[in-house]
């Protein structure tokens, strides 16, 4: 998740523009699309496929399953072809999962000093900073609303949360070493050194831990993977003047790297402060930012440390199967 969050991300624009135009830059919710849906339906008729969950053991009978349309992008030659689908973040990677890919988000997640990033502290823990946009009225009072980070995705699943926080604190605590080596620098010298050295410690991770483990040692070889040197503004020239483009493929972001839906444990592990282990059940726990605020952080690495991804074959968990995802998340079809 921490990999694809940092490239790849298909916005949704349903029926028309419609959905573009309500929620720019971040995904509808399963009420506005239902919003935008009833006012189509006016004038061009119901737009929503039916998709028939029949024997399905939670919905009981035919539903009309929300299946918008992401949005499109012209061919990179502008010459006609398939319908392209629109990466909505920087594709490269450069951590833009803890500083976002544009620079109105950045905006939102940088304190005003010491090239730091914004974060709070709850109980004694640093914390990612709180997203008060569409947060209940409730949780604004109670100062727990969901967390803001680099991608909007990042509240889908407790994990998630912890590692991002993980990154989160890493800046702030590089940021403050490079600041006592370096008094000299200011603010935004002290971000962006920071920010290349976490993007830097990304791509480590997603070039040789990750990707090592799903493609195997010949084809990183063979693809020149092991050699991957982050962004390069040269060779990225050199790739121009070469006509190469260095894109995230559609193919991948859309729908190849989906692979990892298969890997993905219906449970997962919490270590407590007295060692005790508990398993929790995944579905339970989408957008469960609330287990990050009781202290969750800590348990949570200490459990990934732990848990195992499940093999990679034609077989998901109950947990993210569609009808259970349907619950949380605002669509499940997507092209
Ligand atoms: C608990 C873990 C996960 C959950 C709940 C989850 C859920 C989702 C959901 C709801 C979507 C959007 C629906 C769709 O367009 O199909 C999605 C998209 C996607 N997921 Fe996951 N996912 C998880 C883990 C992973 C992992 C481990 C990988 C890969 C290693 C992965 C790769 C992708 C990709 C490539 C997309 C399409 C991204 C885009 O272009 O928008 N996911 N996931």
């Amino acid at each position: 998740m921490l990999t694809y969050h940092d490239y790849a991300v298909a916005d949704t624009s349903c029926c028309a523009d419609e959905i573009a135009e309500t929620v720019h830059g971040r995904g509808a919710t399963s009420a506005q699309i239902n919003a935008i849906r009833e006012s189509v339906k006016k004038f061009r008729g119901d737009i929503c496929q039916q998709i028939e969950l029949s024997n399905d053991p939670v919905y009981k009978g035919p539903i009309c399953m929300n299946s918008v349309r992401s949005k499109s992008a012209p061919n990179h030659n502008c010459a006609r072809g398939p319908r392209q689908q629109m990466n909505s973040i920087t594709h490269v990677f450069d951590a833009s999962n803890v500083y976002g890919s544009s620079q109105a988000e950045l905006n939102r997640l940088r304190d005003s000093s010491g090239g730091r990033l914004k974060t709070q502290t709850v109980n004694g823990v640093s914390l990612p900073p709180q997203d008060t946009r569409d947060c209940s009225a409730s949780k604004l009072k109670a100062k727990r609303c969901p967390f803001l980070g680099g991608d909007a995705r990042i509240n889908t699943t407790p994990n998630l949360i912890s590692a991002i926080t993980a990154f989160v604190n890493k800046h702030n605590q590089i940021a403050k070493g490079l600041a006592t080596q370096n008094p000299q620098w200011d603010n935004e010298k002290l971000f962006q050194e920071t920010r290349k050295i976490i993007s830097a410690i990304q791509s480590n991770i997603h070039f040789y831990e990750y990707l090592p483990i799903v493609l195997g040692s010949t084809i990183m070889r063979k693809y020149r993977l092991s050699s991957y040197a982050g962004y390069d503004r040269n060779t990225t020239l050199l790739f121009f003047f070469m006509k190469l483009n260095k894109i995230a493929l559609n193919e991948l972001a859309g729908a190849a790297f989906r692979f990892g839906h298969s890997s993905i444990d219906g449970f997962f592990t919490v270590v407590k402060d007295n060692g005790q282990s508990d398993f929790i059940d995944l579905k339970d726990n989408f957008f469960n930012s609330d287990l990050i605020y009781k202290d969750g952080v800590k348990q949570c690495a200490k459990g990934l440390s732990e848990d195992k991804p499940w093999d990679v074959d034609r077989h998901y968990p109950s947990q993210v199967t569609p009808a259970t995802l349907l619950h949380y998340v605002t669509y499940i079809i997507s092209d």
